[in-house]
């Protein structure tokens, strides 16, 4: 079996799926690393210098060649289900469950406002205000893709265990 983690971004997906792969004894694989372990940049210098177009070609490579893995948890960057077939791709990947890892646009804000630096697509934001429009529309047009999930975990004011705990009981 190999487990997605879907979401937005700071929703979780890598806390969640380092906690959760231990507990079942999986390998861990998270997207957004394998892309700066392959690149030896980080995500943000990606986007700046060889752009965004270049990142999700990337990711799909990528995505390619972590669909055969087994016995995995996979996080997904917060992209990832929503470019060309991607989406297609994971739900059709044999043994593959899909979890999304759903928050609230105001638990999302207060999160991602300290976090902002490494987040490309957000890190020019200044005003907190700013910021949260951006993730109400971004998560409107993001939820269709999402939703799609077999599972749909609200993450709002829950601590990482407990969500992995849901995760194992719904799967
Ligand atoms: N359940 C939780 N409660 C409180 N803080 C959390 C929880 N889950 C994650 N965090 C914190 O929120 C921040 C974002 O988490 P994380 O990096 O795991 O999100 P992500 O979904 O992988 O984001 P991205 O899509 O940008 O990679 C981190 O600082 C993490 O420690
Ligand atoms: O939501 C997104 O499009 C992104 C989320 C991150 O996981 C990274 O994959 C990157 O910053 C883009
Ligand atoms: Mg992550």
């Amino acid at each position: 079996m190999k487990i997605f983690l879907l979401g937005y971004m700071g929703s979780g997906k890598s806390t969640v799926g380092r906690l959760l792969a231990e507990q079942l004894s999986f390998e861990f694989l998270d997207l957004d690393q394998a892309i700066e372990l392959q690149e030896n940049i980080p995500v943000s210098t990606i986007f700046q210098k060889k752009g965004e177009l270049y990142f999700r070609k990337q990711e799909r490579k990528l995505l390619e060649w972590i669909i055969a893995k087994d016995k995995a948890v996979i996080s997904l960057g917060g992209g990832t289900p929503c470019y060309g077939d991607n989406l297609d791709l994971i739900k059709d990947a044999k043994d593959s469950k899909t979890v999304y890892l759903k928050m609230s646009v105001q638990q999302l804000t207060d999160r991602l406002e300290k976090e902002k630096e490494q987040r490309p697509l957000i890190s020019h934001l200044d005003k907190k205000e700013e910021l949260e429009e951006f993730i109400r529309k971004h998560l409107f047009e993001r939820g269709f893709y999402y939703s799609q999930s077999e599972l749909i975990i609200n993450c709002d004011n829950k601590k990482p265990q407990e969500i992995v705990d849901e995760i194992v009981a719904g799967l």
